[in-house]
């Protein structure tokens, strides 16, 4: 094995299943045939645990042990610096410190926000823009230096034209014309590099908060999601970015240019006549504390459109994803309404939106009017008194102009960065949070004298969105490494609980989780979850080709050939199906696979475990009966999945627990009875006995 069969570990933040090139004779295509050359070779680490035979025959590779790189080299879109560390990790003892040995540089994706004032935040996030900011502001400062240059030439050129003593004017005009035609040239090709310069790195700076964000959301801990909705967030990623983005770069762009050409504006209407300019200007100050009142009230209106506009996404999302429940109760019109009813209130706020902008632009408006009128008024009075050409004063009157315009410029500027703080309070709040539970640090087994025992001990624990319900109370199982274990119990009674516990997408309150008699609390998750295998009743494809839903159970999916995918896909009896469509392999399963019956999906479901190859393994068998030949083919793809790994299952079928080493019997949060099946139906006033009689178990 070498480190150089893996080379995609540099990729940045996945967001897809990996690259369509699977089916290919691309790059990806070779680098798999690479390493599974390599791993044929006898490379160290063969598969110490149960499952070898079966990964053998499949041509598949035991993960190096105690490797845990990719997924944290994936997921920390690090520059792959962990490959070295992370081998050396399974060499060590028998638990090593994952974070130390797999650095994880993902700093790029984590600004270091917290307890910075919101401006200071937003500075960060352009900071990485600097250099490209900077030349933008060189280019600015030189396209505004012309541009307001101009009125003071211009003023010289009436002055030459009205006041030449001889008549003959015409050599000096048209030098000075060329002048400054060739200023003008050089000032609107300043100004086009500005703005390109501020556009492009405008979008990588949303770019960069986006990938941000998404990361510091799916490092959060499961309970998290339990109360944040996917609406909001996908809200929160696309609008809140966008307009925290644009109050950032297009915003602050014409912002900085309407402030410098404010001030170059007021230098030269106080250069022309300071009398005029100071009359003038006293009319800023009541603009000023204007513009600071519609500021604030703006920018709390904005978090509100925002967190509602969240909730009208939501409620979007929410429905059109499950459109055949809604469909199957006929609710399209009460869906409808209730949208509309979100969607008025967000209105009702950008009404109230309107009327400030419309109060406050009417004020701007006016006083810039006004202000050209009290110029010509009182210039004209100065030039009766002999104290101002008609050059200056045409000068002065530009120089108004353009203050009135910068200053309209710069009340737009302010307006806008009070949406985009607004919008980016929640942001923050996401960027900032901590996730409850450890995301990737920890120590990792060794995997050579890893066996993957589990045990619970006196464990009690309440979901943290409903912390007042207990689930487990001194829940106590033990399971042997290799065994099959089934646990029964009564609906609601906290079976997938167990599995959450074991994948730790949850911390119990107290008692002990342990696994190989390590507590499991100080493993590294994404270690633990790397040994663990599950396929649930309703197992979750996503959307994209069948052969990458599959390969999707590899370390590296990129990495996965085509024959070991059809070679785990015969394995788990799902070959004929997925021949029978025309495009085989390639054949899209649609948004959570609707496009697949159940028995297919638990198919799919079980090749995509049989590629991840885990010592563990959790099961939760379907409750709802298949047809008889799919139920036997899935129930032999499971048979063959189940080979020699430590597996938990949580069984509705007899002949599963007929066939379970040991079966667990959980009752009001913890297990009551253990034993296989005949002890346990021996008993004649065991709770087993009693749920056999009472429960229809798939008697299959
Ligand atoms: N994320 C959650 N937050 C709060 N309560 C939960 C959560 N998930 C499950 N519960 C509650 O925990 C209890 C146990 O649920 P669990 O799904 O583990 O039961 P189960 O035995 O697997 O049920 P079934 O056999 O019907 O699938 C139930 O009362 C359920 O309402």
């Amino acid at each position: 094995w070498t480190p150089s069969a893996r080379a995609p570990v540099s990729r940045p933040l996945p967001t897809g299943l990996g690259p369509p090139r699977l089916w290919g004779a691309g790059p990806g295509a070779l680098r798999g045939a690479g390493a599974a050359r390599c791993w044929a070779s006898g490379c160290p680490g063969g598969d110490p645990g149960g499952g070898a035979g079966l990964a053998r025959l499949l041509g598949l590779r035991a993960r190096p042990p105690g490797d845990p790189r990719l997924p944290r080299a994936l997921l920390s879109g690090g520059p792959g610096g962990g490959a070295r560390a992370g081998g050396e990790a399974w060499r060590r003892g028998p638990a090593v410190p994952a974070a130390a040995a797999a650095p994880r540089d993902d700093s790029r994706l984590r600004p270091a926000a917290a307890g910075r004032s919101e401006a200071q935040k937003l500075l960060g996030l352009a900071y990485p823009e600097r250099r490209r900011l900077a030349a933008a502001v060189g280019f600015l400062a030189v396209s505004s230096v012309i541009t307001m240059s101009a009125p003071f030439f211009l003023g010289r050129i009436i002055d030459i034209i009205y006041t030449s003593p001889t008549g003959d004017y015409s050599g000096s005009l048209t030098r000075l014309c060329l002048t400054l035609s060739g200023m003008f040239l050089c000032g609107a090709a300043a100004n086009a590099i500005r703005v390109y310069l501020m556009q492009t790195s405008g979008q990588r700076i949303v770019n960069r908060l986006r990938a941000s964000l998404f990361s510091s959301v799916l490092r959060q801990e499961v309970a998290f999601f339990d109360k944040t909705r996917t609406g909001e967030l996908i809200n929160r990623l696309s609008s809140d970015t966008a307009l925290l983005g644009r109050s950032l770069t297009e915003n602050l762009s014409d912002g900085l240019r309407a402030g410098a050409q404010a001030s170059v504006g007021i230098g030269m209407m106080f250069f022309v006549s300071p009398h005029l300019a100071t009359f003038v200007l006293s009319v800023v100050p009541p603009i000023s504390i204007l513009a600071v009142i519609y500021g604030r009230y703006l920018r709390k209106l904005t978090k509100l459109t925002q967190d509602s506009l969240a909730q009208a996404t939501q409620l979007a999302e929410e429905r059109i994803g499950n459109i055949r429940t809604v469909r199957a109760f006929g609710k399209e019109m009460t869906e409808i309404e209730k949208y509309t009813s979100k969607v008025d209130f967000v209105m009702q706020l950008a009404r109230k939106e309107a009327i400030a902008r419309a109060g406050f632009f009417g004020a701007t408006g006016l006083s810039g009017n006004l202000i050209v009128l009290s110029v010509l008024y009182k210039g004209g009075l100065l030039m009766g008194s002999a104290h101002m050409t008609v050059g200056e004063l045409s000068s002065f009157l530009m120089y108004a102009f353009w203050v009135g315009l910068s200053i309209g410029g710069l009340s737009s500027f302010y307006s806008e960065l009070m949406k985009g703080l607004g919008a980016g309070g929640r942001l923050w709040e996401l960027l900032e949070r901590k996730p409850g539970l450890p995301f990737d640090e920890g120590l990792t087994l060794n995997e050579k004298s890893f066996q993957g025992a589990l045990e619970f001990k006196n464990v009690h624990f309440t979901y943290p969105a409903r912390p007042e319900v207990p689930i487990f109370q001194d829940f106590s199982l033990s399971i042997p490494s290799g065994s099959v274990t089934a646990l029964v119990g009564p609906s609601g009674s906290g079976k997938s609980t167990v599995v959450s516990l074991l994948l730790r997408l949850y911390d119990p309150l107290s008692g002990t989780i342990s696994l190989d008699g390590r507590d499991i609390r100080q493993l590294n998750p994404v270690w633990l979850r790397s040994k663990i295998g599950t396929v649930s009743q309703e197992p979750v494809l996503f959307s994209c080709s069948i052969a990458e839903n599959i390969a999707y159970g590899a370390e590296d999916p990129s990495a996965v050939t085509p024959e070991q995918v059809e070679r785990v896909a015969e394995v788990a009896n799902a070959t004929a199906f997925i021949r029978s469509f025309p495009q085989g392999f390639s054949t899209m399963v649609g948004e959570k696979g609707v496009l697949l019956s159940g028995g297919q999906k638990q198919r799919i479901a079980i090749a995509r475990a049989l590629l991840k190859n885990p010592r563990i393994l959790l099961l939760d068998e379907a409750t709802s009966a298949l047809d008889a030949e799919n139920e036997y083919l899935v129930q032999e793809a499971l048979d063959r999945l189940m080979e020699g790994r430590t597996v938990l299952i949580i069984a509705h079928r007899l002949s599963t627990i007929k066939n379970a080493n040991m079966v667990a019997v959980l009752d009001r949060g913890k297990i009551i009875e253990c034993g296989n099946h005949d002890e346990l139906l021996a008993k004649p006033d065991g709770i087993y006995r009693k749920l056999m009689n009472k429960q229809s178990f798939v008697s299959a």
